[in-house]
């Protein structure tokens, strides 16, 4: 773990002295953004133009490449996967690291982009393979690029934002993003009794009303399918496996809800979405790269989940429609 300080690497773990035992997320600084190739722009939607940098461990970077399997994008966009581990040298490739070949570290990576950069290097990221420009590093913007932008290049044209739920999903968002998605890192990172106990209440009372809002609705924002769900989903999908133990959240797993966990299984068996999931590399990552959290490394066997199995949402509601249409 580090930061990169104008261009140069320095090895740091998060500061939560200045902020009482608190983890303080930073904005994502690259904020560009692809527009359809009929609307000009600096960054038009172009096939094989852009490429995605993640992990497969992270949260953030998960949402991407959901929205880029669900809009059948592989073929336009591509993605080269970092180490699981995130270590001193901050995320590393493999032997691979794409379209911008001979680099080591993700750090390089943002370097090319900008030789004075300062502040965390982060995935996911959205790279320019034309300008050797990073486009965004903030995921809640990508997969709204990635809803729309390319939509002259997929036959895919199902919108996950729709104009009419607009209001109701950014609602939704804002709390869940608070208490749930950076939730379980507030819960895991604080470094004091206080700053934890308070964000573990704050998740669970979230868990809760959104274990009564999917007793009552199939999706967060009403039947149909959006991003808020998708938002949440990658959330869910890491909980039992690590959030419970590692970031010791750990009042009740997903699994001891009545409609969460059929919720998440609907999810997880969305097609596309199960082969962007891989649990061995969230288990190695959190377990591995976080040694004030885990010094010994020894990542767990469990726990055994049931993401195949059956889910009762389509008795409960029906059949299930999938975002709205494209207008
Ligand atoms: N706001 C960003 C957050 C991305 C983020 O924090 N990613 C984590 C991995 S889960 C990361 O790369 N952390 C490295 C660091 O903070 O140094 C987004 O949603 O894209």
């Amino acid at each position: 773990m580090g930061l990169l300080v104008k261009g140069k690497w320095h090895t740091d773990w998060y500061d939560t002295e200045s902020s009482d035992g608190e983890f303080i997320r930073t904005d994502a600084q690259f904020r560009n953004w692809i527009t359809p190739a009929s609307e000009g722009g600096e960054f038009p939607a172009e096939a094989g133009r852009y490429h995605l940098f993640v992990s497969l461990a992270c949260p953030w970077a998960h949402r991407t490449l959901i929205f880029r399997a669900l809009k059948q994008l592989e073929s336009v966009i591509g993605v080269t996967v970092v180490k699981a581990e995130m270590l001193d040298k901050g995320w590393e490739f493999t032997e691979d690291s794409g379209p911008v070949e001979g680099l080591r570290t993700m750090a390089q990576l943002y370097c090319k982009a900008q030789s004075d950069y300062s502040g965390r290097v982060t995935v996911p990221v959205l790279w320019d393979t034309k300008t050797n420009r990073i486009v965004s590093n903030e995921s809640s913007e990508i997969i709204r690029m990635l809803n729309t932008a390319f939509n002259a290049l997929t036959p895919v044209q199902t919108d996950y934002y729709p104009a009419a739920l607009r209001a109701e999903i950014d609602a939704v968002n804002e709390w869940v993003y608070d208490a749930v998605n950076n939730g379980v890192y507030k819960v895991g990172f604080a470094t004091t009794q206080a700053a934890y106990e308070r964000h573990f209440h704050g998740l669970f009372d979230a868990l809760e009303q959104l274990e009564q809002r999917l007793g009552t609705q199939r999706y967060l924002a009403g039947d149909t399918l959006t991003e808020a769900d998708w938002r949440l989903f990658t959330t869910l999908v890491r909980f039992d496996a690590v959030y419970v133990g590692h970031f010791k959240c750990n009042l009740k797993r997903i699994e001891d809800y009545q409609h969460l966990p059929h919720y998440l299984r609907e999810l997880y068996q969305h097609p596309g979405v199960a082969q962007t999931v891989n649990f061995d590399h969230i288990k190695t990552h959190y377990y591995y790269s976080h040694d004030t959290i885990n010094p010994t490394r020894v990542v767990p066997l469990g726990p055994a989940l049931t993401l195949d199995g059956d889910h009762n949402r389509d008795q409960l509601f029906g059949a299930a429609t999938s975002g709205g249409q494209a207008s």
